[in-house]
């Protein structure tokens, strides 16, 4: 129990949700609507350009970017310094959003504010916000444990992009996610939209509900409490580079908090546990980052990543980029998840940015000679 009171705790709410599913379209939303509260976000990356950051409208000084791509790292590092650092900037934020790379398992995330003292006593978490994707979610519980523990662990639950499945599909995947947690609020949406009193200050976390689901949540040993339905399982980014996690982290031994019990076992090498959690480590998944330090010419771009889309696009769980199209003074924001392609002009390059193109891949069985190839020959 610590010793100020909620109300005068900053909330923070976790935004999770597999690769793709809308979580920045979420956070775009909450952003960009006149609610007269003042955000502090802190977006954690996959990958090793900088994408996520840059597709958060408006949000120019407020996105703090953990920029390692392993959550159950940053949680003792960044995670941990970037909010001790906002709670000392009190009054200039009103609440703080935690978007999580699609590939985190958000249990580490919540534990922190129980399990750091400092943080805890500054803030409490409000909720997790999972939003899951309609039309791919029961597809990754088969083959993603992250995916289910995101679904687990969520207060409230946006099944996104209704749009994309028919109505028996959408039951389907709705009783799948109350077998996995029959607790979270599900409200089905479009492009996330939601009223933001459904996820935003709910007081919602409620631990009580975690500590049912996962009864070694709070505990400082290294028990293996797997439950078939809570496996617990997480994948970390092994980036095309090898199989080191890419956190810059050193795995080897416990991060700094070896007083709280939650060292890092094998971390990096298949399963792990961590606060009691039985972790999996999904060694397939890939990140291929591309960039050209210039335009590319949209006759040629479109028609590549069309084709790629059909020949590679069930491998790839996310891609996205933006872009410098030729001849156009918007940045070009593409997205996609598998074969599913999105693009748009939005807003205009600014004097001082440098016009130049990026492309990430996160998937299995990327070839990343050939997807480089590929998009080098759209350069303008
Ligand atoms: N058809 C459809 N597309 C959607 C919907 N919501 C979001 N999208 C699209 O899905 C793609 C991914 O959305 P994001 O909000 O970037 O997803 P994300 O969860 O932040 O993705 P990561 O950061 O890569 O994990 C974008 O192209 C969105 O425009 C929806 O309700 N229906």
């Amino acid at each position: 129990m610590s010793l100020a009171a909620a109300s005068d705790k900053t909330p923070v709410t976790v935004l999770t949700g597999y690769l793709g599913a809308g979580k920045t379209t979420l956070l775009n939303r909450i952003l960009s609507e006149p609610h007269g509260k003042k955000y502090a976000v802190i977006v954690n990356e996959f990958g090793e350009i900088g994408i996520d950051n840059d597709l958060v409208v408006g949000a120019d000084e407020e996105v703090f970017e953990m920029n390692n791509g392993c959550i159950c790292c940053t949680v003792r590092g960044d995670l941990i310094r970037i909010l001790e650092g906002l709670m000392k900037r009190k009054g200039k934020f009103d609440a703080i959003i935690v978007e999580t790379t699609g590939l985190a398992d958000p249990a580490p995330v919540a534990q922190t504010f129980f399990i750091d003292e400092e943080v805890g006593r500054k803030a409490r978490l409000d909720a997790v916000v999972t939003v899951a994707d309609a039309k791919w979610l029961t597809d990754r519980l088969k083959d993603a444990p992250e995916a289910k523990n995101q679904i687990a662990f969520a207060d409230v639950i946006l099944l996104n992009k209704t749009d994309l499945v028919s109505k028996d599909q959408l039951e389907e995947v709705e009783a799948r996610i109350r077998g996995i947690n029959p607790y979270a609020r599900v409200i089905r949406t479009q492009k996330c939209d939601v009223p933001l009193d459904a996820v935003l200050d709910k007081g919602a976390f409620d631990l009580d509900r975690i500590l049912s689901i996962e009864p070694a949540f709070l505990e400082a040993d290294d028990h293996d409490h797997s439950h078939p339905d809570h496996a617990h399982g997480h994948a970390h980014d092994h980036h095309e580079h090898g199989p080191d996690c890419g956190c810059g982290h050193d795995h080897g031994h416990d991060h700094g908090h070896e007083d709280h019990g939650h060292a890092h076992k094998d971390h990096g090498h298949g399963e792990h546990s961590h606060g009691g959690l039985k972790h999996y480590h999904d060694e397939t998944m890939q990140s291929v980052a591309l960039e050209i330090p210039g335009e590319v010419d949209p006759n040629k771009f479109m028609p590549w990543v069309n084709a790629l889309a059909q020949s590679d696009g069930q491998n790839f769980l996310r891609w996205k980029g933006i872009l410098a199209f030729k001849g156009e003074e918007r940045r070009f924001v593409f997205q996609g998840v598998h074969m599913i392609l999105d693009g748009d002009l939005q807003r205009a390059w600014k004097a001082d940015e440098t016009r130049r193109s990026k492309l990430v891949f996160i998937g299995k069985e990327l070839d990343a000679a050939k997807l480089r190839e590929g998009f080098e020959a759209c350069a303008a």
